[in-house]
């Protein structure tokens, strides 16, 4: 099982690691994972002959590894290899088989000291940390998982451009600067990180000049603009600018066809990817593609929008889903019941209802909680209490799920052979409203010890795991939330996508 120390540590020696491609050279008909990222992605090869990448829109993944094999420790580029593999062995259900694996992206271990020495690189990461209300990191998981590629360039002599949101602003908003990162970063970077003010612009283009090589200079978020999220190519030109190549490393963000995280690749070249992001992708292929069953997978949170979708396609692939969180008050609602001021997407009811009786025709267990913790404002110190699903009053909103329901929910996850969760349960920043979160992060963390996979995916699900101090005991601690989904469903994710493509390696 996968640590965040150990994986920490696997992430710090993937940086020193050269390549990312062959994996291994026998063939034969084993168990195959498939999961389809888009016909660009990635491709499997069982046979010397590589397969068209272009013309497969599906992932093929064969290993000959078990389950219990090399997890993420790796030593050298065969040892990466082969690791992969084992981890992709999970899918196979830890029974041995045989066969490769082939990484379709070029990674930036591809790129070397030559390549490296004194070019500007523009590195896309996923630092949307949570912060405290004094501008404090309160989990700082997507800044360590930056780490490895951004010491893999600055110690081949690159100079770092490094780029990221912070939460949703709405134009330029100081509480989602990324100022506050600037002192954990220069700590774990071991170099003075210099910040800028904006992400664009002449400041920019003259902080860029004065970097040195092995600099790092932090742009300021991305999303202050806009153009960021619509990817206008415009504003996608001009991040590009500053720039002669690019790295993406941000796996929270890859779901999202952004300037920073698509645009920009038709400007730089090469375009590669990062190692968190070949690591993430690595672990969620494998485990999800063909999962040991009994699955389930539990979905909370606020991203309500983002996130319902994403129930429909799950309906194809779980035995139990489970929600939690913000989401459920647009079921309730959906069933009639009355929901106080809870969160609610009213637009979503009838997708809500669907998607009951979809779970109903599927034989899905889909599980709802029956009571839940309510409160008379949205504040750590609100009056609070226990009431049935049924009975939310006028005035108070749902913030946590009851004890009955953890109860049903803990039972229910009994039962199963991997978990995949995203999105907490409740309020849990607020002590009062931390219970359904803290108790089924500790669940999750008895089933690991009992063999159960155990995928946590999301900023905030992985702060929560990491306050409860189970973190280490997940077999998989993803750094997104909406892309584990995403890639879950089968989608292609656009920042992946993007890429440029590995030369082909024969095996
Ligand atoms: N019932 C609820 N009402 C409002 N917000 C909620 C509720 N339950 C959980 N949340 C909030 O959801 C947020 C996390 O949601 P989300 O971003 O979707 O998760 P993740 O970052 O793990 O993907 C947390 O800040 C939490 O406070
Ligand atoms: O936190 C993130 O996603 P997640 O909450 O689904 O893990 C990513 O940084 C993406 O953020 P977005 O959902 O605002 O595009």
């Amino acid at each position: 099982m996968a640590s965040a120390t150990a994986a920490a540590a696997a992430l710090g020696r993937i940086a020193s690691t050269p390549n990312l491609q062959a994996v291994s050279s026998s063939s034969t008909s084993s168990p195959v994972a498939r999961l389809a990222i888009g016909s660009r992605s990635w491709s499997a090869s069982p046979h010397r002959r590589l397969r068209s990448i272009a013309s497969s829109p599906l992932l093929e993944v064969k290993s000959r590894f078990g389950l219990g094999a090399a997890s993420n420790l790796f030593a050298s580029e065969n040892d990466l290899a082969s690791a992969v593999a084992a981890q992709v062995g999970g899918a196979n259900n830890g029974r041995g088989c045989r066969g490769v694996v082939s990484m379709a992206k070029r990674s930036v271990g591809d790129l070397k000291e030559s390549d490296l020495k004194g070019k500007k690189v523009f590195v896309r990461a996923d630092l949307n940390v949570p912060l405290d209300e004094n501008q404090n990191i309160t989990d700082d998981t997507r800044i360590r998982a930056a780490v490895p590629t951004i010491k893999y360039l600055i110690s081949n002599g690159a100079k770092v451009i490094l780029t990221s949101h912070l939460g949703r602003p709405k134009g330029v908003t100081p509480k989602y600067s990324l100022k506050p990162l600037v002192p954990r970063l220069t700590e774990l970077l071991g170099v003075n990180v210099v910040k800028a003010d904006d992400c664009i612009g002449a400041e920019v283009e003259k902080a860029v000049a004065s970097l040195p090589n092995g600099g790092v200079l932090l742009l300021e978020n991305v999303r202050f603009y806009k153009e960021e999220e619509k990817n206008d190519p415009e504003f996608a030109k001009k991040l590009a600018s500053i720039a002669d190549l690019y790295v993406n490393d941000a796996f929270g963000t890859a779901h999202r066809a952004h300037a920073s995280t698509e645009g920009v690749t038709k400007y730089l070249k090469p375009a590669v990817a990062g190692f968190l992001l070949q690591k993430e992708l690595d672990y969620l292929v494998g485990a999800v593609s063909n999962p040991k069953k009994p699955f389930a997978a539990i979905v909370g949170g606020s991203k309500v929008s983002s996130k319902i979708g994403v129930i429909e396609s799950l309906l194809e692939k779980v035995d139990i889903l489970l929600l939690g969180g913000g989401m459920i008050f647009t079921f309730y609602k959906a069933q009639g019941l009355k929901v106080g001021s809870s969160l609610v997407e009213d637009d979503k009811i009838e997708l809500a209802k669907t998607l009951m009786q979809k779970a109903k025709e599927k034989g899905v267990s889909l599980l709802l909680p029956t009571d839940v913790v309510i409160a008379d404002k949205f504040a750590a110190d609100a009056n609070s209490k226990v009431v049935p699903a049924s009975d939310i009053p006028d005035g108070w909103m749902g913030l946590d799920i009851g004890a009955d329901s953890i109860k049903t929910f803990s039972e229910a996850l009994d039962t199963t052979k991997t978990v995949i969760w995203n999105g907490p349960m409740g309020v849990f920043e607020f002590d009062k409203f931390a219970a359904g979160t803290e108790s089924i992060a500790k669940k999750l963390a008895e089933l690991s010890g009992k063999g159960v996979i155990t995928i946590i995916g999301g900023g905030d699900s992985v702060a929560a795991v990491e306050k409860v101090g189970v973190a280490e005991k997940m077999s998989h601690i993803s750094t997104g939330g909406g892309a584990s989904l995403e890639l879950l469903e089968g989608k292609t994710l656009p920042g992946v996508l993007a890429l440029d493509e590995a030369v082909p390696v024969t095996v």
